[in-house]
């Protein structure tokens, strides 16, 4: 039964050894975080070589069938991976009023704070995180980290260039999969001609402590990204699982230096409706902390409007989608949540 009734913030998870009430999740049948009876199968997500020949086919059928995969020989280096771990855990292991002195002054901007889907549920979920969001971290770091700031922002930055580049590479492999380049997309092609960066991105460091009854908690309740791609660096503390219409929740198991990529919002937009976002979650658990790093793309830089690439939807076929920017898509999606894309939508699919 859980005692503690009053109000607990989130700096405080790893000292609770009973779930607070404002914690406790009424988890139904359909969404439980047991795992499942062992007469299921144990299905997974497709793990990806990206050096595979076939690396566009098996990219295009993973997003048809999952909007999520795992790639390995990714091309970024173990230590930068390493490296960005255990910046997370430095910051999360800080006493709680260091982590609230970069505390975010909204929920969309740099810092530390809940999830920014928090405010769509009524409980409150088993996690704490860090928003890296524009140049603003770095007051922050200075901040907390008066003697590591310039290392630590250097880190960061080596580790959005990396991203970036996977991020990209990825766009192009999977377009392929639909018989489209990234000279069909306006910006892509811009970016590629200028040899400018497709860079708008969030990063976001996320930790689940332990917990003292994970079969009642949440770390991160599920949900889309509303980006183009996530690629997600998780801990080898397992906890992310996707939903497929098919099997319900299946868990991600992490392997050493592979990782997760999900597709978001945008990217089902610009694919008009032929990938699907993916809608996941992270659970906790009663032994180990976890650490994830997610690197959130959205893909041009500046308010570029992201649409449906005509040659996809085809010439008469209908574009299901108006143009929207990233910014302006958040807005909607911190409005209505999981009526995002209806709201965008111009075209009923059934049509
Ligand atoms: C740009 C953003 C994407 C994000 C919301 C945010 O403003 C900042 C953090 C991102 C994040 C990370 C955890 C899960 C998520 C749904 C959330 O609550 O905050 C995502 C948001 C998203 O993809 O929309
Ligand atoms: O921690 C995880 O495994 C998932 C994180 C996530 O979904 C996110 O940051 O958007
Ligand atoms: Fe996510």
């Amino acid at each position: 039964m859980s005692s503690i009734t009053e109000d607990v913030s989130i700096e405080n998870l790893s000292s609770l050894q009973t779930l607070p009430d404002s914690f406790t999740w009424k988890h139904t049948a359909a969404d439980s975080v047991l795992p499942p009876s062992s007469a299921a199968v144990k299905e997974s997500i497709p793990i990806i070589n990206l050096s595979d020949p076939d690396v566009t086919t098996l990219l295009g059928n993973a997003c048809k069938t999952w909007g999520a995969f795992q790639i390995a020989n990714h091309g970024v280096p173990q230590k930068l991976l390493d490296d960005i771990e255990s910046l997370s855990k430095t910051f999360f292991d800080m006493p709680s009023e260091r982590k609230l002195e970069a505390a975010s002054s909204d929920k969309g901007a740099s810092g530390y704070g809940e999830p920014r889907i928090s405010t769509f549920f009524e409980k409150k979920m088993w996690s704490e995180g860090m928003t890296i969001a524009d140049g603003s971290y770095r007051n922050q770091f200075l901040k907390i980290w008066p003697r590591d700031y310039t290392k630590y922002c250097r880190l960061v930055e080596e580790y959005k260039g990396e991203m970036e580049k996977l991020a990209s590479r990825l766009l192009s492999s999977i377009l392929g999969s639909l018989g489209v380049t990234v000279d069909d997309i306006e910006w892509a092609h811009k970016a590629k001609n200028s040899g400018s960066k497709m860079g708008s991105s969030v990063i976001r460091l996320n930790h689940y402590p332990v917990c003292p009854e994970p079969e009642r908690a949440m770390g991160l309740a599920a949900h889309t990204d509303t980006c183009l791609l996530t690629i997600l660096h998780q801990s080898n503390m397992g906890g992310l699982q996707v939903f497929k219409k098919e099997s319900g929740w299946v868990t991600v198991e992490p392997i050493p230096g592979v990782l997760v990529v999900n597709i978001g919002d945008l990217f089902h937009i610009l694919s008009n409706g032929k990938f699907h976002s993916v809608v996941h979650r992270a659970i906790v658990n009663q032994t180990r902390s976890r650490i994830s790093v997610a690197y959130l793309w959205g893909g041009p830089a500046g308010d570029v409007e992201i649409s449906p690439i005509s040659k996809i939807a085809g010439p008469v076929g209908p574009c299901l989608y108006r143009p929207v920017t990233w910014s302006e898509y958040l807005r909607i999606k911190f409005e209505v949540f999981d009526k995002a894309l209806d709201a965008i939508r111009v075209v009923n699919p059934t049509n």
